[in-house]
């Protein structure tokens, strides 16, 4: 079942139809099962990290999905530049591990950004970055020899988030920073190389619109397909941590949303009409950018026992 809605989603010929894809965005989601996870809206609390006051935001959650979680895009457009930049001028550097490192394309003392500006090809042959302990794709597993530190920014931002959600130990240990193109695909999956799989795992969307599959513990269930816009966030945890998910299909949206302005002065991060927004904004014309943060120890382990 999996695979047939994935590929269902994938075909560029016959185009799918989306008319079955949950929308976040529409004010009848209701009538799709879907409720409001709690009311954070009596907490209020700084705009912090890019993120909007807690009382604008949106969570959700399906029922049928145990402890899936919907925040629909919390950000303020400037703070999706903050975390855009990021992705691509800082997450892409060492000492994080990049799929494109055994090409021998980048020269030792520069760096994938600033080189591929002058060379389309490299631009879309990143794919990912690994962060804080690096998932090996090979072996799946996870190893002390292998860690660098995690970005304090995307650390602190994940943890703010799961606190606020009520996952009160959670820490983030390790990301897979995920570049797609518009014919980008992920494949149906399960995330299970953490020691820790009690812990919930945090999925950041940015750029063009993502068709998501959220399916169950094996390929026979049928999977829910939802849109995963720009800014959004998206919380596996409990039954849902362990489930089959995946990227169909990458669409090219009208509206680039993290170039609008916010109703403040949102200083210090990049102006939409800023020229040295320009470089990244033109990446995104193109591309979906997606942080996956997770927790690998057990809470109160210290490091890995192998
Ligand atoms: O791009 C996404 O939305 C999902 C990425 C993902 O599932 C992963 O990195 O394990
Ligand atoms: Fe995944």
């Amino acid at each position: 079942m999996f695979k047939h809605s994935f590929k269902y989603y994938k075909s560029k010929n016959p185009p799918p139809n989306f008319e079955e894809v949950l929308d976040f965005q529409k004010p009848e989601f209701e009538l799709n099962g879907i409720v409001i996870y709690k009311d954070l809206a009596l907490k209020s609390s700084l705009c912090n990290y890019g993120l909007k006051n807690l009382k604008d935001w949106r969570v959700y959650q399906i029922p049928s999905k145990n402890g899936f979680i919907f925040i629909r895009n919390p950000f303020t457009h400037a703070g999706q530049r903050y975390w855009i930049k990021k992705c691509l001028k800082d997450y892409s550097r060492k000492p994080n591990k990049l799929n494109i490192d055994n090409f021998n394309v980048i020269p030792s003392d520069k760096n994938w950004w600033d080189t591929a500006q002058s060379d389309k090809t490299l631009l879309q042959s990143l794919r990912w970055a690994t962060l804080g302990y690096h998932h090996n794709w090979d072996t799946k597993i996870y190893s002390e020899d292998n860690r660098s530190d995690f970005p304090s920014d995307l650390k602190d931002m994940t943890e703010y988030i799961a606190r606020k959600l009520g996952f009160m130990d959670f820490i983030a240990e390790a990301a897979i920073v995920n570049y797609y193109q518009l014919n980008s695909t992920l494949s149906g999956h399960t995330d299970h190389s953490e020691q820790n799989l009690e812990a919930p795992l945090f999925s950041f969307s940015f750029g063009q619109t993502a068709v998501f599959l959220l399916g169950g513990k094996t390929i026979d269930e049928k999977p829910v397909a939802m849109f995963l816009r720009s800014g959004d966030i998206l919380i596996m945890s409990k039954q849902s941590r362990l489930c089959y998910h995946g990227v169909p299909r990458v669409i090219k949206i009208d509206h680039d949303i993290w170039n609008d302005e916010d109703e403040f002065n949102s200083n210090n991060y990049y102006e939409a009409n800023d020229a040295l927004w320009t470089p990244f904004n033109n990446y995104l014309s193109h591309s979906r950018i997606n942080m996956n943060v997770r927790q690998v120890l057990h809470t109160g382990q210290l490091k890995l026992c192998h």
